[in-house]
């Protein structure tokens, strides 16, 4: 017999966790949440330093990578998503940034009525419980979302805030204050120097709830459908077993992300036809939207060796921190455990800006960069600049073969290099500052040598990376290429939603687990309304 619930959510992470907690407040409906990845106790994940553990973690992470960039000399991008209760909110930085309120309003613009700044305002504070005191009329203070400061940040992120200003950038407390323009220390999504998820702010409190069923290490496998109708889900099958079906008797909200959703949908046979035909699947829905339109953040390094121990990092002088670290972790949630190594950043303006700002900086005050190294031997600093709207466009498709191929198509709109490239003179720019003087060893990317834009432009095909915000695969919207509706039903599709990272039309100008949250929450009012129940306070 199949099991039945009145709503099935695929996935719990950003989005996923906090649609599955709103739609279980009304105990008159039964939520199933079914997660692929298994728990998230593990000190990897709670301590904020577990991050750069989980990367290329089998047991965290999908590990998808990308194919070859021809841009980027024919490079693999590495695209960690968070394979966990909690999604990618629990390997992420934690960084909390909502994006600019333009960004909403082009939603709005593009065709996505309810999604313009003011509409998805109400949401953001709904989710939040500011520690900070920050202006209550933009910052939610009740909601299950803390954001706090970092507990201990290393004094060099204060140094590059100071740099920042000297260089005649405003130093801003609050990124989702009316402007972002400015460098600071980033606010957290942390609840007592510990990491909060999605999945621990707004599931686990009230895991026990009767009408709340959460499944984990169950991976759904496609679609039950009958014609065009969605009946429920079918879970992939044991070795050797058969493969078990849950029925929705209302919808299935897919929430697997911005691969894993329109992996899904193409799996399922709703999709672009020939595709899907070439792919051998059998087309139910000719939707030609789905893995279309893949937005990503292309980041630059620029990175500085140093001999000193201040910064983070390995090393003889460094033993007694890094020794006493647990300690001072476990006493006061303080010390090395407690970094989430991109304390700092900011957003600034290129000389190419159209008036807002177009970069990002995440500043990390260790060597090189934090990505996929659980050991770096030695000390340093470094700035990772990303361009905030990028025009590249690329795709995530089935090959024929019926396998999943990921194509950023990074640099395919030349404007990308050309504000990358000014970002990060700007952030070799600031860390040239003095400030850095007493720490300062070689710049070892791009490297003293490179000066002029083609210099830049090869050092960007040979190293740039992405800053793991993909977004767009299943774009909201009402032209032919778009995948949801603003109320986020699959066009073309009965009993279907799709509400996660995927939906964004145009990728935001930020960080993006703040937005699925955001849309979570909204996902959440539009089934209720549509399902005749009000909207949870
Ligand atoms: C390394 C890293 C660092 C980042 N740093 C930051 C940061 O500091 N600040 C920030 O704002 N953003 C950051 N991000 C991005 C942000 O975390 C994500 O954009 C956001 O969490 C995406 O939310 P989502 O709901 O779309 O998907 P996810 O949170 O990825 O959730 C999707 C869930 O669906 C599950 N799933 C997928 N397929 C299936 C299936 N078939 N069956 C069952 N379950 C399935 C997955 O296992 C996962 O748990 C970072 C991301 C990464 C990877």
């Amino acid at each position: 017999m199949n099991e039945s619930y009145d709503y099935i959510v695929v996935g719990a992470g950003s989005a996923g966790s906090v649609l599955a907690r709103r739609l279980s407040d009304d105990p008159a409906v039964r939520v199933c949440l079914i997660e692929a990845g298994g728990s998230d106790a593990s000190p990897r994940v709670q301590v904020p330093a577990g991050t750069i553990t989980l990367y290329k973690s089998r047991r965290f992470s999908w590990n998808y990578e990308s194919a070859p960039q021809t841009r980027l000399n024919g490079r693999r991008l590495h695209c960690p998503r968070g394979k966990a209760l909690g999604g990618s909110a629990s390997m992420n930085s934690m960084i909390y940034i909502r994006g600019f309120a333009s960004d909403y309003e082009r939603w709005a613009a593009a065709g996505c009525a309810g999604w313009g700044w003011q509409d998805v305002l109400p949401y953001f504070r709904r989710s939040e419980g500011n520690r900070l005191g920050q202006d209550p009329a933009l910052h939610g203070q009740d909601g299950p979302l803390w954001v706090d400061r970092p507990r201990d940040p290393n004094p060099v992120s204060r140094w590059f805030v100071e740099a920042g200003r000297r260089l005649g950038l405003p130093v801003n407390t609050d990124f989702n204050g009316p402007s972002a323009l400015g460098v600071g220390v980033y606010d957290l999504t942390q609840r007592d120097g510990q990491r909060l998820s999605s999945y621990r702010a707004f599931v686990a409190p009230v895991r026990d709830r009767a009408n709340l069923t959460v499944l984990t290490d169950v991976e759904v496998d496609q679609l039950w459908m009958d014609g065009t109708t969605v009946k429920g889900v079918q879970l992939q099958a044991p070795e050797g077993g058969a493969a078990r079906r849950l029925q929705a008797q209302r919808e299935v909200i897919l929430c697997a992300g911005a691969i894993g959703s329109p992996h899904l949908l193409l799996r399922s046979g709703i999709g672009p036809r020939a595709q899907l035909e070439a792919a051998g699947v059998p087309v139910r829905v000719d939707l030609p939207g789905v893995g279309q339109n893949l937005q990503d953040h292309l980041d630059g390094l620029v990175t500085v060796r140093s001999r000193s121990p201040l910064t983070l990092g390995f090393s003889l002088g460094s033993a007694w921190q890094v020794l006493s670290a647990p300690l001072r972790y476990l006493f006061n949630r303080k010390g090395w455990l407690s970094t989430n190594y991109v304390e700092a950043g900011g957003f600034a303006r290129t000389p190419l800006s159209d008036g807002e700002p177009d970069v990002q900086f995440h500043f990390v005050p260790g060597y090189r960069s934090h990505r996929g190294r659980l050991f770096e031997w030695g000390h340093g600093y470094a700035i990772h600049t990303c361009v905030l709207r990028p025009r590249s466009r690329g795709e995530l498709r089935l090959d024929a073969q019926g396998r999943l191929a990921l194509d950023y198509n990074f640099l395919s709109d030349p404007q990308d290099a050309r504000v990358l490239i000014e970002g990060m003179r700007l952030a070799r720019k600031i860390l040239a500052d003095p400030v850095f003087d007493g720490i300062r060893g070689p710049e070892m990317l791009p490297g003293p040598q490179v000066q002029s834009d083609e210099d830049f432009l090869a050092n960007v095909r040979a190293h740039a990376a992405t800053v793991f915000h993909p977004a767009g695969t299943c774009k909201m919207g009402v032209d032919p290429m778009a995948v949801v509706a603003p109320d986020l039903r699959v066009h073309g599709v009965r009993g279907l939603r799709v509400a996660d990272a995927s939906i964004m039309p145009v990728l935001v100008s930020g960080n993006t687990n703040a937005p699925c949250i955001m849309i979570g929450e909204k996902a959440a009012d539009l089934i209720h309304a549509a399902w005749g129940r009000a909207a949870t306070a």
